[in-house]
């Protein structure tokens, strides 16, 4: 009897629907916990269709400077990261001297400057040729000294060419004395990629601490001036770049060894922080700026490593780069440094500003990661050169005869500019895929982990009312269950 009043109310039909639908649900969830797992950080990218890539998140002026964002994709992926790629990999660019201790001059009692002794491994002179200026082959004691990565130990290995000197001129804006003395080191940066090391922890976030309350007044403040704003948005823009370096090239698999992108990381780290990818292209723009302005110094400067064809090759490429018309055409400013240090209390601020900088120098005698080090190093140094270059002139109309660069300085600025290129073009090709990776992977999983909720919620505590409705006139499934 119960069953043919079922049949007659049309029950039957409808409660397999409802189970039915639930099924579907919990099958789709389960469907795309497996799929995110599958797409983990990498192999998704196949599976987003390329055609709905919509409009470019980032359009319009680059803020703070000439140019936009459309014309620096398109101006780096065209011109400069080929270029760059290149030329960093000349003997003249590729060999970084340092000084790789740990000495930090601000928490001297801080565990990790157990690093020092195993940083500096002298080894014997007769391994290398004199004019290699005591450079340092890893030695298993090394990697002990890496906090227990040796991943984040810097290969010394060094090939039989060096270079004959510039002259040696102290940058005011960083801390290192760039001198040659005992402590100095070659390395190739070519065989000590940036990227991801394994330094984490509070080592770490002391030092980005340190940089951005210490040094860096804090921003987006009222009180902040347009100067001290570029400051932080030059130290933001570099912290991106390493990010989306360890992003770009990440121990996904400790046990196999096995190397690869982490979109994950890229995402949390940068792109979801939309400030952060443009202070990535400011730095950029910036740091092309002080190349461009320097051209004719660049230009003229001697690029002998003692290799006639490698050093030929070496000035044809920085001609070719600091003089390439569609550069020139498309974005021939790219930052506007005259507007800075104006007023009365220009001069004054420049000096704190200085200051500043130069303590996030010598905060990378702190960093507790050899490799980090080197590239904290280069990249601060980089950077101070740039600033060097734009605001050394002092009004004067003939830079060149205010500017004096060392090797070192130069080899850091443009290979500071190859790092942020790099960056750069990372975002411009994998940014958009990751953002709808990980943004459509949340979206999913929220969407139907609540959807889920809400029905189980709702069907007991509805239980009767949804019975009475089911057997109501049917409608849409819509109108029945509002949640979905
Ligand atoms: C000089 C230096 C070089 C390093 N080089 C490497 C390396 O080559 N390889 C490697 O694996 N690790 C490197 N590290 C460590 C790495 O940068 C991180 O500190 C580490 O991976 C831990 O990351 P985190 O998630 O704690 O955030 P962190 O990157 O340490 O960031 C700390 C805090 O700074 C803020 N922040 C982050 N990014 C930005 C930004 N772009 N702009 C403004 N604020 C920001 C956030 O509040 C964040 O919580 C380096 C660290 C330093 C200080």
């Amino acid at each position: 009897m119960v069953k043919k009043e079922i049949e007659k109310r049309g029950y039957g039909s409808r409660w397999i629907w409802v189970v039915f639908a639930l099924v579907s649900v919990f099958v789709a969830m389960v469907m795309s916990s497996r799929t995110s797992s599958k797409i983990g950080f990498f192999g998704a990218i196949d599976r987003v269709c390329p055609c709905s890539r919509g409009t470019p998140k980032y359009s319009g002026m680059v803020e703070d400077c000439c140019c936009d964002y459309e014309t620096v994709d398109h101006l780096n992926e065209e011109v400069l990261y080929p270029s760059l790629q290149e030329l960093v990999k000349t003997p003249f660019f590729r060999y970084f001297k340092v000084k790789l201790w740990c000495d930090c001059p601000f928490w001297p009692d801080d565990g990790m400057c157990r690093l020092r002794d195993c940083s500096v491994c002298e080894c014997p002179d007769s391994e290398f040729p004199e004019s290699f200026k005591k450079p340092r082959r890893l030695s298993m004691n090394d990697l002990v000294c890496q906090e227990g990565k040796p991943q984040a130990a810097v290969d010394r290995t060094l090939d039989s060419k060096a270079f004959r000197g510039w002259t040696e001129i102290d940058n005011p804006w960083t801390n290192d004395d760039e001198t040659d003395n005992d402590e100095m080191t070659y390395v190739n940066l070519q065989l000590n990629p940036e990227r991801y090391t394994g330094y984490t922890g509070p080592s770490a976030r002391r030092i980005w601490d340190a940089v951005y309350s210490e040094n860096c007044p804090k921003y987006p403040s009222q009180e902040s001036c347009q100067e001290e704003k570029i400051l932080y948005k030059l130290i933001s823009g570099l912290h991106s770049s390493i990010s989306i370096h360890i992003a770009a090239d990440y121990l996904l698999d400790e046990a196999t060894n096995l190397w690869g992108q982490n979109l994950t990381l890229l995402y949390d780290r940068v792109l979801q922080y939309p400030d952060r990818v443009s202070n990535l292209y400011f730095t950029y723009l910036f740091v092309l700026r002080a190349v461009t302005k320097a051209a004719d110094y660049l230009e003229q400067a001697e690029y002998d490593t003692g290799n006639p064809n490698e050093d030929l090759k070496t000035q044809s490429l920085m001609k070719q780069l600091l003089y390439n018309p569609k550069l020139q055409a498309a974005c021939p400013v790219p930052f506007d440094e005259a507007k800075l240090w104006k007023g009365q209390s220009g001069p004054e601020l420049k000096q704190n500003i200085q200051q500043q900088f130069r303590n996030i120098s010598a905060l990378m005698d702190c960093v507790g990661c050899e490799k980090c080090r080197l590239w904290g190093k280069l990249q601060v140094l980089g950077l101070g050169t740039a600033l060097k270059i734009l605001f050394s002139d002092n009004g004067q109309e003939n830079l060149g005869q205010a500017l004096q660069l060392q090797r070192n300085e130069v080899i850091a600025l443009m290979n500071l500019l190859n790092r942020l290129s790099e960056s750069v073009e990372f975002v411009r090709k994998i940014g958009p895929t990751a953002e709808r990776i990980i943004e459509g992977h949340s979206f999913s999983h929220i969407t139907l982990i609540r959807s889920w909720k809400k029905i189980l919620s709702y069907a007991a505590a509805n239980l009767f009312t949804m019975k009475t409705r089911l057997s109501e006139k049917p409608c849409s499934w819509f109108e029945k269950f509002p949640i979905l």
